[in-house]
Formats: C-alpha cells, sequence, structure tokens
C-alpha cells in the first residue's frame, strides 16, 4: 500500500494542504500500521502528521510480530517513555527514524478496545475496501468516531462516493473469456460460460479504460463520515436509468470511488484516474447486451452485507424494463425525466437566487 502512490500522495497532499486541522491537535490515525511489514507502529500518512500534531496516537491491532519493530526499553518489555498527562508510550522504529518517536503515541488494539485519555478533534484513516465497503473497516472507524471524537471534531477523509457505470468490460473480457472462444482451432467456449458463471459470484477487481463506459457515471452513495451510522452500511440499494452515449456490448457495471479530504482534494479511484491497488470493481452479467447510442437502459444494485457478521458484502446486479418506475429524479433520456429534471433544476435555480 506504500507503494500505492496516489493513494499516499493523496493523503499526504490533503494533509499539508490543512496543516491548521493538524496543529497542536489531538489526532487519531485509526489503522495507523502498514500490513506489509507488519510494524503496526506508524504507516506512511501517520508519520506524515505526526510532526504538526501535539498529540498524534497511532492505532493498530495487536499483530503477533509486532513487538519485533516495536523498540523496548533495555532489557525490558514495558513501554518507552512516560507523558505527564498521556501516560506511557511506544516508541517505533518508523516514528523514530522519522524524528518522532517522542511524539507519536502508539496505541496497538482495536479501535472498538482501546482506552485513550482525551478526545480527538481529528481522526485520518485509510479504511476503504474495494468498490469501497468490500472488507472495509469502516464501521470499525465509526466505532471509534463515536467513542473518541471530539462534538467538534473532523474526520479525514470527510466524504466519500460510490460510482457505478454500464462498461464493456473490453480489456477483461479480452483476458478472461475471449480467449476461450478458438484458441489453436478448439471450441472452448464451455470453459468461457463456466468462467462467466463463476464471476457471476464474486465481483471482479480489474482496470477498465474511461472507453469502455457506455454512458455517463453515477453516483451510487454518498457518505458524509461525519454522521454515517453502521445500519445505513448494511444494505444500499440503488436503481438507475441511464442513456447510452457511446455503442457497444454491456457487459456489466464497473465501479469506483473517490474520498474527499476537507480542504476539498479528492483521492479517485475512477478509470480515468491513475491506477491504486484499488483499481475499480466489475459486476459482471450473465451475458452480453449489444447496445446502440440513446439507449435507454436501467439497472439495480445492491450491496448487503453478509448475513455472517463478516465485513464481505454481498453483490446483485440486475436489469430494468425501460417502463419500470424510474428514480426522481433520473439523468435518463426519457421525456418524461427530462422534463422533470428540467423543472427540478429551475426551482434549484430560482432558490439559489432567491
Ligand atoms: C489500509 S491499512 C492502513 C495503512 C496505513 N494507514 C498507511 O498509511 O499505510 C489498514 C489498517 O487498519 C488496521 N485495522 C483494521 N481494523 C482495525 C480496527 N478495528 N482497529 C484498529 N486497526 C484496524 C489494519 O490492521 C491495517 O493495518
Amino acid at each position: 500500500m506504500v507503494g500505492d502512490k496516489p493513494r499516499t500522495e493523496a493523503y499526504r497532499a490533503a494533509i499539508q494542504a490543512s496543516r491548521h486541522l493538524f496543529q497542536d491537535k489531538v489526532v487519531l490515525d485509526i489503522g495507523a500500521g502498514t500490513d506489509s511489514c507488519e510494524d503496526h507502529s506508524v504507516g506512511s500518512c501517520g508519520v506524515r502528521w505526526a510532526s504538526a500534531a501535539s498529540a498524534p496516537y497511532a492505532i493498530d491491532r495487536p499483530q503477533t510480530r509486532a513487538g519485533r519493530l516495536t523498540r523496548q526499553p533495555e532489557g525490558g518489555t514495558g513501554p518507552v517513555g512516560r507523558h505527564p498527562q498521556r501516560g506511557p508510550n511506544r516508541r517505533t522504529l518508523n516514528a523514530e527514524r522519522n524524528g518522532f518517536g517522542d511524539v507519536v503515541r502508539v496505541v496497538h488494539g482495536r479501535i472498538e478496545d482501546v482506552t485513550l485519555p482525551e478526545q480527538a478533534d481529528v481522526i485520518v484513516s485509510e479504511w476503504m475496501g474495494f468498490y469501497l465497503l468490500h472488507e472495509s473497516m469502516l464501521d470499525s472507524v465509526i466505532v471509534g468516531r463515536d467513542r473518541f471524537l471530539a462534538p467538534d471534531g473532523v474526520m479525514f477523509p470527510d466524504v466519500a462516493r460510490l460510482y457505478a457505470c454500464p462498461s464493456t468490460l473490453a480489456a477483461f473480457h479480452c483476458d478472461q473469456l475471449q480467449c476461450w472462444s478458438r484458441p489453436y482451432g478448439l471450441d472452448l467456449t464451455a470453459v468461457g460460460e463456466a468462467a462467466r458463471r463463476s464471476m457471476q459470484q464474486a465481483p471482479q477487481v480489474l482496470d477498465t479504460h474511461p472507453e469502455e463506459l457506455l454512458a455517463a457515471p453515477e453516483l451510487v452513495l454518498e457518505l458524509h463520515l461525519q454522521y454515517v451510522t453502521a445500519e445505513e452500511l448494511a444494505a444500499v440499494t440503488c436503481r438507475r436509468f441511464v442513456t447510452v452515449t457511446r455503442p457497444g456490448p454491456y457487459r456489466g457495471l464497473c465501479l469506483w470511488f473517490e474520498c474527499q479530504f476537507p480542504d476539498g482534494s479528492r483521492l479517485d479511484t475512477a478509470p480515468r484516474a491513475p491506477s491504486t491497488h484499488w483499481r475499480q470493481t466489475a459486476v459482471v452479467l450473465p451475458t452480453d447486451y449489444p447496445l446502440e447510442v440513446d439507449t435507454v437502459i436501467g439497472w439495480e444494485l445492491t450491496l448487503a452485507r453478509e448475513a455472517d457478521g463478516g465485513r464481505k458484502y454481498r453483490i446483485a446486479l440486475s436489469m430494468l424494463d425501460e417502463d419500470d418506475e424510474h428514480p426522481v429524479p433520473c439523468g435518463c433520456a426519457v421525456g418524461k425525466c427530462r422534463l422533470i429534471k428540467a423543472l427540478i433544476d429551475k426551482e434549484d435555480a430560482e432558490c439559489d437566487e432567491g
């Protein structure tokens, strides 16, 4: 993840642009560690804000090998250092080698279980999973927010949005499915069909090209991290009708997200943005639907948390009939939807003027 430059740079730039939010503040980094080296001390984001905050707490789950990189006092097993008000502190090699050994307060534990001596002015976290919600730790961040964020505190990032768009999934189709049609003059389409069936069971993580998108992207979900609740994340259903702007075979829905920081900057994982480790996610349809420009198509996407209490989601995608009820407002080209949208836009403009 540290190697994911667009991700890490987005946090770095946003933190630098918001130094006033961190200056002399109590800051909590939930999930501060880096999984890759199992130094659950201070990851790439944490070390960057540590210099500005007066009390940066770096929290991550205890791992068996965490102690290896956590510096202990000569011959002892306890934490190093004791802050007069804030109590004992662990020093870690990451924090130390970046000059913040005495500043960062490392807490090993789940955010759900740890205790802190004070409330936080800012909560920083990089919690996003594939298509935002998959195996995401947002539920834990919500618990952390409710336990530790001061009433006028700030979430960092503060908004997250999930988008979806019908796609040809052309590159993916070529790599994973088409290759089975006539390799070496043999008809192996049965293997391709089986592969496509298995893809219905799980969303596919892949890089897509903007030219594979068949219509304008639609906003599926907008989360305001200050307020969102775990209950709201249990099941998300989105119905959309869109007008096709590019002809091609419709093979599935492409999903991606963006996160917005308090300074307005964004971490964008769209097909047009530099690739991140999240890439995009495809929900693959059972068969191809050839589409012409100006066709109106409808889809319904449901993301439902698995009943086992884990962090996984079940995704279902279905096609809607053009005559099914359209949401209001709807961005498609059907006359009725255009009219309603024009009326709503007019009312909004009048409100803004008034
Ligand atoms: C994406 S990684 C963090 C990356 C790191 N902040 C960086 O900048 O490189 C997410 C981290 O959250 C931690 N985590 C997941 N659930 C947690 C919880 N309930 N409490 C504390 N940490 C948690 C994981 O152990 C993992 O290290």
